[in-house]
């Protein structure tokens, strides 16, 4: 299996506020490298860098004023003298408007962000639209007849949406690499997000849709961020009734309760007979993640990856979260490992 990586993610190095303190961003740096690491141990196949792409290609599932405003927000925060990581300090919650778009550094902060953790600093954007290259690479590479990738993203992308960032996610790389599958041709598309934590922005930008389907497993949402998001009720609008699916697990689920929903997750991937799959591959599931709430070991991702090739199209791997820094690499390569079959 081809991976696509870069080392263009070192340039974003954040903090985020966590419990009321600004403290060093749990999706760090080390995080790529050590999986990075991990392909090479195990022999996964080769490491190629990422294509360039124009942005916009982004502004397929994002807005033109939202890829602006991230190309263009760190140079407005310097104008006013600042020289520490930008974040908001207000959000148009409830029946404050957010039909005008400020012009004021601080109020696009809190315009495009739904939480205070997505920090911009001076590499981010460069970052940002490298961990998408990584994953529209990725789709070219199944494109041009690979039947598997993985695009080793970094920042992660499933909790942006459209038109907002969050959750340490500002782009959204799976999204991209959907819309680029249809683009080039494929009838329908899936997203699986096996991250921990509910793919918000994913299911956002697909919500209305009948040609990608989005499936997710995930904390469920009474107890786990994203909390306003990722319930089982909701199942798509419009021409997307139906075309998205979410499974809300319990805080301490292991695999006896993750692997049948996922089994059944599959079944409904596969019924959708996508002509590509991308996986939304976080392993925040990991019973040692320091975030996050369910109990799954290292082999339950060899599992993992063997129930989602039971799917049987092409495939690419797009890298969310996980944040147990010391195992993320062992997690991650061994779905990548148990989807080829090898233990
Ligand atoms: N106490 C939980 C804080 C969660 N903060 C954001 C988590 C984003 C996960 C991305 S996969
Ligand atoms: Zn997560």
């Amino acid at each position: 299996m081809l991976t696509v990586y870069s080392t263009a993610h070192r340039l974003h190095h954040a903090t985020e506020l966590k419990d009321g303190v600004l403290k060093p961003c749990f999706e760090m740096p080390s995080r790529a490298d050590t999986i990075r690491a991990r392909v090479q141990a195990v022999g996964l196949g080769d490491v190629i860098a990422p294509r360039a792409f124009d942005p916009s290609r982004y502004a397929r599932v994002h807005s033109e004023r939202y890829v602006r405003f991230l190309e263009q927000a760190w140079g407005e925060w310097r104008e006013l003298g600042r020289e520490h990581d930008a974040l908001p300090l207000i959000w148009p919650v409830r029946d404050l408007r957010s039909d005008i778009e400020p012009e004021h550094i601080d109020g696009k902060l809190g315009f495009y962000a739904m939480d205070a953790g997505v920090a911009i600093t001076a590499g981010t954007w460069e970052a940002v639209r490298t961990s998408a290259d990584l994953a529209l690479t990725g789709m070219a590479v199944l494109e041009a007849g690979e039947r598997s990738a993985f695009a080793l993203c970094r920042p992660p992308g499933h909790h942006a949406a459209a038109e907002y960032m969050g959750g340490y996610c500002y782009l959204n790389n799976a999204a991209i690499a959907a819309q680029a599958g249809l683009d080039g041709g494929a009838r329908r598309v899936a997203v699986l997000d096996i991250d921990f934590h509910h793919g918000n922005g994913t299911q956002s930008i697909f919500y209305a849709r009948d040609d990608v389907l989005f499936v997710s497993l995930h904390g469920d949402p009474k107890q786990s961020y994203p909390y306003f998001l990722g319930h089982r009720d909701e199942t798509g609008a419009g021409a997307g009734l139906g075309f998205n699916h979410n499974y809300p697990l319990a805080h301490g689920t292991d695999w006896n309760g993750y692997g049948a929903a996922l089994a059944d997750a599959c079944r409904r991937v596969a019924a959708h007979a996508p002509d590509v799959l991308v996986v939304s591959l976080g392993v925040d599931t990991f019973k040692g993640d320091p975030i996050s709430h369910f109990r799954l070991e290292s082999e339950d991702f060899l599992r993992i990856g063997a129930t989602i090739a039971g799917i049987g199209c092409p495939t690419l791997f797009v890298m969310e979260g996980g944040y147990m820094v010391d195992d993320i690499g062992v997690n991650a390569v061994n779905v990548l490992c148990g989807f080829e079959g090898r233990s």
